[in-house]
């Protein structure tokens, strides 16, 4: 395994005054550009009460669903059926982990830096070399299909830590599934529809930490970008830090407590044949508190074909995407770097249909 050499928790526990060169954004990639701040200040994502999958709301929350898949491809969700303390203790688990674990125990579990979404501890996201990097250290856990499970290569400090993360991992691929079932049938697709195209889900579970940044206006926790697979659920401490971007005004995304983000990606915005859209988001870093958020991942496999749904294309609606092999897209997605959404914009058969329909 690769010696991890140093992640930004140890620069910002170091005291560094000024970041290094490689963790400065280009200027329009900072945060806190004027256009950025002011009128999105109010503007909030969809909060959508799940009211735990009850049929008696059934009709009213598939609408609300619909909306926000729609018109932002990010929302919250409340009354989810995850219960409040195993988020709480996935939260912690994290924390404690990143907090009070020593370096040389941290990379005791080094990811393989050359290879892209490696299992395990690192800070740099992308393979290429010259790309700017980002103020985030993380833990990436291969957790569905269980064939890729092996809670051996989890810290297992706290000693509860290998235990919560299989527990959320089962818990939230559940949520999962329903949510995709839900985003098919608002779409008059069968419900398993999403599910078939995706085949077996591949979930990744990204535990993120944002050590505090003596220059946040420079840096950015996270780079812009869209996730490459079908559907993010993410969790995060009180801090604050993810922003989606909406009518190109970035929206920060208000911590409440016990909800969970849901984030619309890639071959969602394909499958569904460009009705739902993959939401741009990043997250920005502070001078004052480090912050934690656990997103995990729902993806095809690296052998599925995924093209837009066969029933949401006929002679009126012509597909706008190209068909696309997940594992090309993803080593595209890591090799290129995200841009906002250049990858799945080159899959666009013809941009001029998006502005037509
Ligand atoms: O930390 C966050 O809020 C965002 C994380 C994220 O977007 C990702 O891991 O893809
Ligand atoms: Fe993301």
């Amino acid at each position: 395994m690769e010696v991890f050499v140093s992640g930004v928790q140890t620069l910002s526990e170091t005291g560094v005054t000024h970041v290094p060169s490689q963790y400065i954004q280009p200027p329009q990639d900072r945060p806190h550009q004027p256009i950025t701040t002011s009128s999105s200040d109010s503007l909030n994502i969809p909060i959508i009460d799940l009211f735990n999958f009850n049929p008696q709301h059934s009709n009213d929350v598939r609408a609300e669903l619909g909306r926000a898949c729609s018109d932002w491809g990010a929302f919250q969700i409340t009354n989810h059926g995850i219960s409040n303390s195993l988020i709480k203790d996935m939260i912690d688990v994290g924390l404690t982990f990143f907090s009070e674990c020593s370096i040389t125990e941290k990379s005791k579990y080094s990811c393989d830096p050359n290879s892209a979404a490696s299992e395990g501890y690192g800070s740099r996201m992308l393979v290429k070399e010259d790309s700017v990097l980002d103020w985030r250290d993380y833990f990436d856990h291969h957790t569905f299909p269980l064939s890729r499970r092996n809670p051996n290569r989890w810290p297992d400090f706290p000693t509860n830590y290998r235990g919560v993360v299989e527990e959320y991992s089962n818990q939230i691929k559940e949520l999962a599934l329903k949510l995709m079932s839900m985003i098919s049938e608002n779409l008059g697709l069968q419900s398993s529809c999403i599910e078939h195209i995706i085949g077996e889900v591949y979930q990744n579970i990204t535990i993120s930490y944002y050590p505090p940044c003596p220059q946040p206006e420079l840096t950015l926790g996270l780079q812009s970008h869209s996730d490459i697979g079908a559907i993010t659920l993410l969790i995060q401490d009180d801090v604050g830090g993810l922003e989606v971007l909406k009518d190109e005004k970035w929206v920060t995304v208000q911590p409440v407590s016990d909800a969970i983000v849901v984030i619309l990606a890639d071959q969602t915005e394909i499958m569904t044949n460009g009705k739902y859209r993959s939401a741009v988001h990043r997250a920005v870093s502070n001078s004052h508190r480090a912050r934690l958020s656990v997103g995990t991942f729902h993806d095809p496999g690296k052998i599925r074909r995924i093209a837009p749904a066969a029933q949401l294309v006929d002679k009126d609606t012509l597909a706008r995407y190209k068909e696309v092999v997940y594992g090309e897209y993803v080593s595209n997605w890591y090799s290129k770097g995200p841009e906002g959404k250049r990858n799945i914009d080159f899959l666009l058969i013809d941009p001029l249909l998006l502005n037509q329909q």
